[in-house]
């Protein structure tokens, strides 16, 4: 995007973004610009400037390619909400989790990680930088760290939950079996992969009880 975009185009963009978010759920897979003008409410060639913009994203007479268009419009909306994580606690699971980093999604990176091992503070794994807990709070807040991702023995989290909540953080993916208090502006995500497992397992059997009922009930 080269181009800086004028405000009231800018201003335009979230409306093209929902209707075209809501023309994909609706398996629609082009749309002319004069439909997009009718549904929007924005005359046909203002929508055409405003594309311009961004490039050439329409085809003569064949229209716009919806999920083309929805893709970039999302990825300009978010571009400036990169979404910054950080984790605690780089052992087994930390250390998966960084080398995952999310890759499929550009707006979210865990961009910092904490532990106590003086073998891995103040070295880079996979590109993220490893520090020491003492600097927790201050990069917290330097790097404007919203989400952390808590992967430390148990023994240590409730500790660690305190100082990331007073530090400013909104958000906890807690993978510790440990359930807390928090207060309401904070939000926590508990992960258990037993969970899921167990849940797994029950569907699976439940189903296929239903399969033997099923056969029963044709050999009768
Ligand atoms: N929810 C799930 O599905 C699931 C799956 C696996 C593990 N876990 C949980 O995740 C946590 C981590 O498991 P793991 O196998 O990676 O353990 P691990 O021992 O391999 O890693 C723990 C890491 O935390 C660090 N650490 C210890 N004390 C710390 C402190 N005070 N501050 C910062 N870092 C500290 C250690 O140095 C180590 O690097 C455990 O609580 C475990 O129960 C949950």
């Amino acid at each position: 995007m080269a181009k800086e975009i004028p405000k009231a185009t800018a201003l335009r963009l979230p409306i093209y973004h929902r209707y075209l978010r809501f023309l994909q759920h609706a398996g629609k897979k082009r749309i002319s610009s004069t439909e997009l003008s009718e549904a929007v409410k924005v005359d046909s060639a203002t929508i055409r400037r405003d594309f311009s913009y961004f490039g050439a994203l329409g085809k003569r007479g064949y229209g716009y390619d919806v999920d083309h268009l929805l893709d970039f419009f999302s990825r300009i909306l978010n571009q400036d909400r990169l979404t910054s994580v950080g984790l605690v606690g780089v052992g087994n699971l930390g250390n998966a989790l960084i080398n995952y980093n999310f890759r499929k999604n550009s707006n979210i990176r865990i961009g910092a990680a904490f532990d106590v091992n003086t073998d891995i503070i103040g070295t880079i794994q996979r590109g993220v930088p490893v520090y020491s807990m003492d600097e927790l709070e201050e990069q917290i807040q330097q790097q404007q760290i919203e989400i952390i991702i808590l992967s430390v023995p148990q023994d240590v989290a409730g500790d660690i939950v305190n100082r990331i909540i007073e530090a400013g953080v909104k958000g906890i993916m807690n993978f510790t079996p440990l359930r807390f208090d928090v207060p309401r502006n904070v939000r926590v995500q508990n992960v258990d992969l037993t969970n899921e497992l167990q849940t797994l397992i029950y569907f699976i059997d439940s189903n296929m009880d239903d399969a033997e009922d099923f056969s029963d009930f044709e050999n009768k």
